[in-house]
C-alpha cells in the first residue's frame, strides 16, 4: 500500500479497497491494529456531527503533529479547541489578515518555469521565503507519511524527529512576529492605550487573550495552514479548470464583467451576484476538495455506527456484505480516515456523471435538489461543531482573486514542459478508470490536497 500511494491516482488505493469489499466503511486492520476507512456519507456525518461526542483528534494524531503544530487549533481538542477566539475573528472577519502587515511574499524570488525543481508540496524557490515554504510542506509530507506507516511510526523516527528541523525553521520565521505583537502589547497597556476591538488583527487578539508565545505561535501556525494551502489548493484546482475547458471560463468571464467591469475593485454585493462564480467553486471543491481525507480516533468507551447509507446499499448486489441493515461497532481508541473526495465523487450520489467537471449541477433545480435533500453529499468544508471557521472568507477570497484575473486575462492553457520532472501524470492512469483517465496533472495529497510540482499555466488577454 505504501508504495502505491506513490504512483497511484490520489485516494484510489482506498477506492480499490472498497470495490474490492463491496463496502463504504471497511476495517484495514494493518499490523494487528485496527484502523477503518469511510467514504460512506452516514458515518462521515456521525463522526462529524451527531456523533462528534464519540470521536476526538485522538493521542495518535497528536502525536504525529506535536512537533509541528504543537497547540494549534488543528491539534488540540476540548478546552484548547474552545478558546472563542476563532469564532470571533472568523465573524469579524479581519480585513488586516492575521499578522496585520503584508509580508509582502510575492516580492520573493518567484519559480522560473522549465527550471524549476519539485518541492514537497509545489515547486521550490531558493531564497529565504522558499526555505520556510519548504519546511512548511515538509512538515505536512512527514505528518502524512506518518499516518500511512499507522500507530508504528515512532519505529521510523527511533534516532531522530523528522519534524524537527522543519519545526525549526518554520518557528524561527514566525517567532519575530510574536515577539512584536508581545512588546507592542506592552507598550500600549503602559502607555494606557486601548484600541478598539474592531481594529485589532488575529494576531493582536492573540496576544491579548495569552502572554505565552508558544500558545500564540502554534495558533498562528494552525491559522496559516487553515487559510494558505486550502485558498491556494481552491485557486490551484480552478485555473486548472479555466486552463482544461475554454467554453467554461468564457462563460465565468462574462459574468465577471457583466457584474464587475473589466477593471477596478469588486464589492461584496457584486461577489454576491456571481452565481456561474458560485457554482464553479462547488464544483472544484467537488471533485478536488482541499481537505480530501481527515481522521479521528473514538474516545475510549467506543460507540456504534449506523448501517452504511441506505442509497448505497440499495445500489449493491442483494448477497454482498455491503447490504447488510445492521450498525456497526466502533471500537475504542480506534482511528478512523474517512475521504470526502471519494464521497463527492461517489456515482451513487451524485449521478453516473460524478467524475465529469459541470458546474451547472450547482443551478440546475432537479440536480441541485439532491444535494440540498441531503447536505452530507457535500463536506469540503466539513460540518458539525468543527466545522471550517473560514467558510464564507474563503468563498469572498476565491471569489474575488478569480475576478481580479478574469478582468485582466481571457486565455489560459496549460504548460506541461514547465512541470518539474516527475510531475506529470503516470501513463498507466489512462488505463484506469475515473478521472485519472484523463487527467493532465498529478492531485496528491500532504495534509491538504496540491498539484504535484505546482500548477504551470500560460495566461494572456487576447479579446480587447
Ligand atoms: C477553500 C478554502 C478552505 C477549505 C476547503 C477549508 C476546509 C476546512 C476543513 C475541511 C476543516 C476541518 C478540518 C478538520 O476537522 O480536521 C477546516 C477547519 C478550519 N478552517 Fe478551513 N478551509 C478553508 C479556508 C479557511 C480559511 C481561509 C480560514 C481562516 C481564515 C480557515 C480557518 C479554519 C479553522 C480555524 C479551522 C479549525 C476549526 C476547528 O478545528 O474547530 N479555513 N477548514
Amino acid at each position: 500500500m505504501l508504495r502505491a500511494f506513490k504512483t497511484s491516482y490520489i485516494l484510489d488505493v482506498y477506492l480499490q479497497l472498497f470495490e474490492e469489499y463491496q463496502c463504504t466503511t471497511l476495517n484495514t486492520r494493518i499490523l494487528w491494529t485496527d484502523h477503518i476507512i469511510s467514504m460512506d456519507q452516514e458515518h462521515i456525518k456521525f463522526i462529524l456531527s451527531t456523533g462528534f461526542e464519540h470521536f476526538w483528534r485522538g493521542r495518535w494524531q497528536k502525536e504525529r503533529m506535536e512537533r509541528f503544530l504543537g497547540q494549534g487549533i488543528f491539534n488540540r481538542d476540548d478546552e484548547m479547541w474552545r478558546m472563542d477566539l476563532y469564532s470571533r475573528f472568523a465573524l469579524d472577519a479581519a480585513s488586516e489578515f492575521l499578522f496585520g502587515q503584508n509580508l509582502d511574499t510575492l516580492s520573493a524570488t518567484l519559480p522560473v518555469a522549465g527550471k524549476t525543481k519539485m518541492g514537497p508540496k509545489g515547486s521550490a524557490t531558493e531564497d529565504p521565503w522558499g526555505s520556510f515554504a519548504s519546511a512548511f510542506e515538509m512538515a505536512q509530507q512527514v505528518i502524512t507519511a506518518r499516518s500511512r506507516v499507522g500507530y508504528f511510526w515512532p519505529l521510523f523516527e527511533l534516532f531522530r524527529d523528522k519534524n524537527a528541523p522543519n519545526a525549526e525553521v518554520v518557528h524561527r520565521w514566525l517567532d519575530p512576529l510574536v515577539k512584536s505583537a508581545l512588546s507592542e502589547k506592552e507598550k500600549m497597556e503602559k502607555a494606557g492605550i486601548c484600541s478598539p476591538v474592531t481594529e485589532k488583527n488575529f494576531l493582536q487578539h492573540l496576544a491579548e487573550s495569552t502572554d505565552d508565545p508558544i500558545i500564540i505561535r502554534d495558533q498562528l501556525l494552525s491559522l496559516l495552514l487553515a487559510a494558505r494551502d486550502t485558498t491556494a489548493c481552491l485557486l490551484t484546482y480552478v485555473t486548472y479548470f479555466m486552463a482544461i475547458y475554454p467554453e467554461i471560463t468564457k462563460r465565468l468571464r462574462s459574468e465577471v464583467l457583466e457584474h464587475c467591469g473589466t477593471s477596478g475593485s469588486v464589492t461584496y454585493e457584486q461577489l454576491r451576484n456571481l452565481k456561474y462564480m458560485r457554482a464553479v467553486i462547488n464544483e472544484t471543491l467537488r471533485l478536488y476538495p482541499p481537505v480530501p481525507l481527515n481522521v479521528r480516533e473514538s474516545r475510549a468507551g467506543g460507540c456504534t455506527l449506523s448501517p452504511s447509507d441506505s442509497t448505497y446499499r440499495a445500489s449493491c448486489d442483494a448477497d454482498v456484505m455491503a447490504d447488510d441493515p445492521r450498525p456497526l461497532h466502533m471500537p475504542g481508541s480506534t482511528a478512523i480516515t474517512f475521504l470526502p473526495l471519494l464521497t463527492q465523487r461517489n456515482k451513487i450520489l451524485w449521478g453516473s456523471d460524478a467524475d465529469v467537471f459541470d458546474p451547472d449541477r450547482w443551478l440546475e433545480g432537479e440536480r441541485l435538489s439532491r444535494f440540498v435533500a441531503n447536505p452530507m453529499m457535500f463536506t469540503p468544508f466539513s460540518a458539525g461543531p468543527r466545522i471550517c471557521l473560514g467558510q464564507n472568507y474563503a468563498y469572498n477570497e476565491a471569489s474575488f482573486f478569480l475576478v481580479r484575473l478574469l478582468q485582466q486575462f481571457d486565455t489560459f492553457s496549460l504548460a506541461p514542459e514547465a512541470q518539474p520532472s516527475g510531475s506529470l501524470p503516470p501513463l498507466e492512469w489512462k488505463r484506469r478508470k475515473g478521472r485519472q483517465v484523463e487527467e493532465k496533472i498529478w492531485p496528491a495529497a500532504a495534509l491538504t490536497l496540491f498539484v504535484k510540482g505546482g500548477l504551470w499555466v500560460r495566461i494572456a488577454r487576447e479579446a480587447h
